[in-house]
């Protein structure tokens, strides 16, 4: 279906169907649709892969799952879907294909942009990886002194460090633990310094990850570090090649930056900033797991990517999901989504899920540049659930605001935890239990009052319940679960874009501050005076140098 011969998304009698829908269910409480259905809690679970979903928390009956489902199908998802896995350029605005999921295809798929099997292309990719993450790995890459790589460090933004740096922790369990892995990020020239400040440069690699390569965060702090690195070995631009790799889709800025094109790893424009991680992006994470746990994780990305592709509507779990985000965003008017994982070892899960979920949604046109008048999408929060307990759980469980949430937990601790650590993982679990359970049924006054709590205090202590979540439960941690989980998420924020008629795969909204942060500059270091600044940020600026002594 094309997007201007689209009805309006809530014009459609199937947008008008779910809001009757809505009036209808009211405030219904969880404790009620529990008791109503008693199939509710076996019913509402789905399997992907390793993936175990328990979606009964969530303030739907029967009737709200086949009105959504009816949605998906009038807003034409899996049309959407077929033309995004066939390398159709449905990033219009970029006009770009948008393959993702080919750079997990086996070797024998065939996947064409513009008329050519891209398949190879990335396979060539991954084996040029491997043979350099082996060669890391076992000591034969050495530096220009002749000693071999202790410390690896990334360096790239947004798309180019938040998904090796996650996955990076997520999988530390599988990490070779003789090599020290850094993700320098930030311009701030802090975050540099304190990932370099014990390393010896004779032992390190840099590995520059940008798509564009012209990333001034990225590339200032790229020149620092080979400053560093010639300043601290006391050599010349000769010994950049034996320290510097890069991953781009840009060669000619590769070279231009000083790092030969035999150390660049390639990836593609139809390769999205926040969808490349599975791409040479994760050479840094390569290195750390090893070749074959990344091909693990890869099969578990596609393991999910065939799902979503074949899955019909009723079983299909990225559709299941990126429904409900649909449902709470424009019928119950919540504004964010929390996802909450109960393993120490996904502590940056989040922050990557908000790149790839805000930046793909956080939009306010539809494919044709009208303005929407719908929710998009959620902001998307959260740190791993028991430290969030102690912090604020209390405005989820008590707070005036609808807050889904989703659960991930594991039903084994990681392999290489101490004998004496293991224990712990039945209290962390019960936690996880706990707060979905005290969440979708709260406490009545009732309840409160049985305690023999002082009237006074029922209202304090009552728990409203009725707050929706989403349990995610694997056996274990592993690469091709973490893979699993990527791909889930992926595919949940396409569909959402698809019923919302946004453009998932821009990200327009990041130009206006890269343009403007340009113009500053010389403002603040040799106070030229800048055309169109507006008093405000003027008298800023003026500040900023009284207070440098400028
Ligand atoms: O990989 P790069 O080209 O350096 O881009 C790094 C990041 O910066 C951009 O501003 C975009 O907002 C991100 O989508 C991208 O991941």
């Amino acid at each position: 279906m094309n997007a201007a011969s689209r009805t309006r998304l809530n014009q459609l009698p199937e947008w008008t169907a779910l809001g009757k829908h809505r009036e209808q269910l009211g405030d219904a409480h969880l404790r009620e649709l529990f008791a109503a259905d008693p199939q509710r809690a076996g019913k509402y679970t789905a399997q992907v892969g390793d993936l175990h979903i328990d979606h009964s928390k969530q303030l739907v009956t029967d009737e709200t799952l086949e009105l959504l489902r009816e949605l998906a199908a009038a807003t034409d998802v899996f049309g959407l879907r077929d033309a995004m896995f066939r390398g159709e350029k449905i990033n219009t605005t970029e006009d770009r294909a948008v393959l993702h999921t080919a750079l997990r295809a086996p070797r024998d798929a065939v996947i064409e942009v513009d008329g050519e099997n891209v398949v190879p292309k990335v396979h060539a990719v991954l084996d040029k990886m491997s043979a350099f993450a082996e060669r890391v790995r076992s000591g034969e890459w050495t530096g220009h002194t002749g000693r071999p790589i202790k410390n690896v460090v990334n360096i790239g933004i947004g798309g180019s460090d938040l998904g090796p740096a996650m996955a990076y922790e997520v999988l530390r369990s599988y990490t070779d633990r003789n090599l020290t892995f850094r993700f320098v990020s930030n311009v701030d020239g802090a975050d540099l310094h304190e990932a370099v400040r014990d390393l010896d440069p004779a032992e390190t690699l840099f590995v520059v990850a940008s798509k564009t390569f012209t990333t001034i965060e990225t590339i200032t702090n790229a020149t620092s570090a080979r400053n560093w690195l010639l300043t601290g070995l006391q050599a010349g631009q000769e010994a950049v090649a034996k320290h510097f790799v890069a991953l781009s889709t840009n060669a000619g800025k590769v070279a231009e930056f000083g790092i030969d094109t035999a150390n660049m790893f390639e990836f593609w424009d139809w390769v999205g900033g926040r969808y490349s991680y599975d791409s040479a992006i994760g050479l840094s994470l390569m290195i750390a797991i090893g070749p074959e746990r990344f091909r693990e994780m890869l099969d578990g990305f596609h393991l999910v990517d065939e799902h979503f592709r074949t899955a019909p509507p009723e079983s299909n779990v990225p559709l299941l999901l990126g429904l409900l985000g649909v449902w709470y965003g424009a019928f119950f008017d919540a504004q964010s989504h929390a996802v909450l994982p109960y393993s120490h070892y996904l502590s940056k899960f989040t922050a990557y899920l908000q790149q790839l979920d805000m930046e793909s949604n956080g939009k306010s046109v539809d494919r044709d540049g009208n303005p929407v008048d719908w929710q998009t999408g959620p902001v998307v929060w959260g740190t791993p659930g028991t430290n969030g307990q102690h912090a604020y759980y209390q405005l989820i469980h008590q707070g005036t605001k609808v807050i889904p949430a989703d659960f991930i937990g594991f039903a084994e601790p990681v392999a290489d935890l101490p004998p004496g650590l293991v224990g712990q993982h039945d209290l962390l679990m019960a936690n996880f239990f706990a707060q979905t359970q005290a969440l979708a049924f709260g406490k009545t006054p009732d309840e409160v009052r049985a305690e023999g709590v002082p009237e006074e205090l029922v209202a304090h202590k009552t728990f409203r319940g009725n707050h929706p979540t989403t349990t995610i439960l694997a056996a274990e941690l592993t690469p091709s679960v973490l893979g699993q989980l990527i791909a889930l998420y992926e595919h949940k924020v396409f569909v959402q874009g698809a019923i919302w008629n946004v453009d998932s795969f821009d990200q327009w909204g990041v130009e206006l501050g890269k343009v403007l942060a340009k113009r500053v500059e010389p403002a603040l270091t040799d106070g030229v005076e800048v055309e169109g600044l507006d008093a405000s940020s003027r008298a800023l600026v003026a500040k900023y140098r009284e207070l440098r002594g400028r």
